[in-house]
């Protein structure tokens, strides 16, 4: 829809939170609580060492200056993302943070007041009514009255993840966090209509949402597809699911045994990975690519969505492999302060210089050698 004025006005955010009901403000307030204090143990602080004495290297963590942040709204208003995207920043250090979620025709095209009453209760005012593709490149090139930020972090659907790759030479992504995935790994000690459960919340969020069960056990894949043919036509999004459950992106795969199984949900690299097998926490262990674990019957991905104080926000399409989920180190710079001493820089002249002469780079070692110019 278009908007005569992106920015949310002040009084729109404090009314949503006037107006939130009192079970999701203390649900999201939990939520909150939860995501802080992980973020608070995953912080972590400057590491000094001393390669040679007198030779220090300190590496600082320094916060990014300013951050967009991306809140999805388009089939289902994700205000569980602002909390995600902002406590992680906010625990970094982030000084100025910006949020943009699609306008929504309902609610006079502002963002969903969910959405807005949680920016209020994490004290963010710089709001902005915009979705898709529009919002990242919004953030990545400002606009008036928007500052272009330094990096922009965010879940969407694949016009938002494209966006996000196409506007890195311009700033910084946490990682494209796109089109929700969720792998089962199961034996027949898990419970189908669980499996079957979880495997439909996820692929509630979008047509294009992965949903796949590997197990080697026959008895458990027929009970799943059983489950799903009994659950699926009672859920409210019932023909987003049965598209995402039925596109190619899904399956139920059978395998010899739990170590194919491991190494097919390894190389898959889901968003979400559940073990739900007689050794989940052991098997955990032998995974290395995954967005996040969920481990056990006790721990289904909607938990993580909202509430186990890990980040909802993950890589996905096979990202996983080389990029993390949000954490409070995505707001993070890492910079390394060098600070020799006279001797110390004395004590390996000689090295730089034969490395500059080896490089063709003699004004390297000059710069070095001029120091010490006329002592032996
Ligand atoms: N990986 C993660 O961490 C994670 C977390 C939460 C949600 N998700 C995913 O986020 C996505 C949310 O998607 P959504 O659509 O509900 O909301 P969204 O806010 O991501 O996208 C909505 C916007 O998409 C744009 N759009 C829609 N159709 C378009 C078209 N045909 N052409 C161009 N632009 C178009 C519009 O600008 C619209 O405002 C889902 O795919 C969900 O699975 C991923
Ligand atoms: N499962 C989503 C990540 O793919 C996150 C989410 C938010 N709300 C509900 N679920
Ligand atoms: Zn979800």
């Amino acid at each position: 829809m278009r908007v005569e004025d992106l920015r949310v006005p002040a009084e729109a955010l404090k009314t949503a939170l006037e107006e939130l009901d009192p079970a999701v403000r203390s649900a999201l307030e939990e939520s909150i609580r939860r995501v802080r204090e992980v973020s608070e143990d995953e912080l972590g602080g400057d590491v000094e060492s001393q390669p040679a004495p007198g030779g220090r290297v300190t590496q600082r963590l320094v916060p990014v200056q300013r951050v967009g942040l991306y809140v999805p709204g388009g089939r289902a208003p994700l205000a569980s993302s602002v909390v995600m995207n902002v406590v992680p920043a906010q625990v970094a250090g982030v000084t100025s943070l910006a949020l943009a979620s699609p306008p929504q025709k309902e609610f006079g095209g502002l963002p969903h007041p969910t959405v807005l009453a949680v920016c209020a209760m994490l004290g963010i005012d710089e709001v902005y009514a915009m979705g898709g593709a529009q919002a990242i490149a919004g953030f990545a090139y400002g606009f008036e009255g928007c500052r272009k930020v330094n990096l922009v972090t965010g879940p969407g659907n694949i016009y938002v993840v494209a966006a996000k790759r196409f506007v890195q030479s311009e700033v910084g992504i946490d990682s494209e966090a796109g089109p929700t995935e969720i792998a089962v790994l199961a034996d027949d000690t898990a419970n189908a209509a669980h499996v079957a459960a979880d495997l439909i919340s996820q692929a509630e969020h979008d047509p294009m949402a992965a949903s796949v069960l590997v197990t080697p056990s026959e008895t458990l894949a027929a009970a799943v597809e059983a489950e799903l043919e009994q659950q699926v036509p009672r859920t409210k999004h019932r023909e987003r699911v049965e598209e995402a459950l039925g596109g190619r992106q899904s399956a139920v795969v059978l395998v010899d045994d739990l170590d194919q199984g491991t190494a097919v949900v390894d190389a898959y690299a889901a968003e979400h990975l559940e073990i739900q097998t007689a050794d989940a926490e052991e098997r955990a262990g032998l995974i290395t690519n995954a967005g996040a674990i969920f481990v056990g019957g006790w721990s289904p991905v909607s938990l993580g969505d909202y509430l186990a104080g890990s980040n909802h926000v993950l890589p996905t399409a096979g990202c996983a492999c080389h990029s993390s989920g949000l954490s409070v180190r995505s707001f993070l710079k890492a910079m390394h302060v060098v600070n020799y001493s006279r001797e110390a820089l004395q004590e390996v002249a000689g090295h730089v210089v034969a490395l500059a002469n080896a490089e063709d780079l003699p004004g390297h070692g000059d710069a070095v050698a001029v120091r010490f110019k006329g002592e032996s």
